[in-house]
């Protein structure tokens, strides 16, 4: 691993943070991962806990809560996991302003202290606060990458493979489009062995397969009372992973469009290269009109949450 491998976590004392902490620190991924939280003896018990958990595995990951934002100064990569989940019957939309406003604050102090770095969002509802977290900090927008494709497409390979009874570890879907409703998983880009599970699913099936993935989210903030965190946690590891070795794997993420797939000026989630600079290349599949339609409404989505921030001035750019 090069000299200077530092991942901060901010929202790190919360279940998503120190997923992504904990499944670095065990990969051995990064030299130092820093746990930021406002609540700052939860970070330091959970630094604690997974120093010692890195002590008996004899990995050479350390991990320190942070006493102030000074500590994250040099991060490679920092994970913003800072924000309120949601709890059943709410939507990710529901999340916007108490969010925003955090993700604001938070980039903030990344500017200040990691103006290198590169951010990858994960707070809630993702793509508008992948845009907050572009704004606020004026990155360029391979550097602001929002987390939400690796999982939508974990959570369609699990469903495909309830249907199947068979391929475990072989299945590998996409789902593009933003992390909300209207997300669009896309079984014709999906395959198991390399077979197209359209040759293998039914149309039903198919069907009842991008439902699940849908509302996949949903259907565990039901059963816990609070979002999940494994799966996301372990998602946003594999784009950690990208960054600092450079691997140039083409992940789903949400990132800036600017003419890609004819959208202008919002985040939303399609296949890109990560590596050392972060969103290297932009992928653009070619939709068939019906997926084409859905992904558009997914991005209606999201801009309309963008408009209602910038109806109310937040990004202070009216005159
Ligand atoms: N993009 C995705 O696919 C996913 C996104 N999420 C989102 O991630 C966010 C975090 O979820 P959980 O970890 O389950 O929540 P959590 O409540 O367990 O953790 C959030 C943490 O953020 C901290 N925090 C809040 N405001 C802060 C601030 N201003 N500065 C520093 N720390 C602050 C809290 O003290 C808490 O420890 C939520 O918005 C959730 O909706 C969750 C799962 C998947
Ligand atoms: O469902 C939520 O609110 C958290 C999330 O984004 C997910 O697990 O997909």
């Amino acid at each position: 691993m090069p000299k200077g491998s530092k991942v901060s976590i901010v929202g790190a004392g919360g279940n998503v943070g120190s997923i992504v902490a904990y499944s670095i620190a065990m990969q051995g991924l990064a030299h130092e991962v820093i746990l930021v939280d406002r609540d700052k003896d939860r970070a330091r018990g959970k630094a604690l806990d997974m120093n010692q958990a890195a002590a008996a595995l004899r990995t050479h990951s350390v991990v320190k809560a942070a006493e102030s934002y000074e500590d994250i100064a040099d991060s490679k990569v920092v994970v913003i996991t800072a924000g309120f989940p949601r709890k059943p019957g709410m939507s990710r939309d529901d999340l916007l302003f108490a969010n925003a406003d955090i993700v604001s604050e938070v980039t903030e102090n990344v500017v200040k202290h990691a103006p290198d770095s590169i951010i990858i969002v994960v707070t809630n509802p993702l793509d508008t606060m992948t845009y907050v977290a572009l704004k606020k900090s004026g990155f360029p927008k391979n550097r602001v990458i929002g987390m939400a494709g690796i999982l939508d497409g974990a959570r369609m390979t699990h469903f495909i493979y309830e249907k199947l009874g068979f391929g475990a570890g072989q299945i590998r879907a996409t789902v593009i489009g933003g992390h909300g409703d209207y997300m669009v998983p896309l079984p014709r880009y999906s395959t198991v062995a390399g077979i197209p599970i359209t040759d293998l699913l039914t149309p039903g099936e198919l069907a009842e397969v991008v439902e699940a993935t849908k509302k996949g989210g949903a259907q565990i903030v039901k059963l816990m009372g609070t979002s999940a965190y494994f799966a996301p946690g372990k998602a946003t590891a594999i784009m950690v992973e990208a960054i600092l070795k450079d691997s140039k794997k083409i992940y789903p993420c949400s990132t800036l469009l600017e003419g890609e797939y004819g959208v202008h000026g919002i985040p939303n989630g399609v296949p890109v290269t990560l590596g050392a600079d972060g969103v290297e290349e932009i992928i653009e599949l070619q939709l068939t009109p019906k997926e084409r339609e859905e992904f558009d409404r997914s991005v209606a989505s999201v801009k309309e949450l963008i408009d209602i921030l910038e109806s109310q001035d937040y990004f202070g750019e009216k005159k």
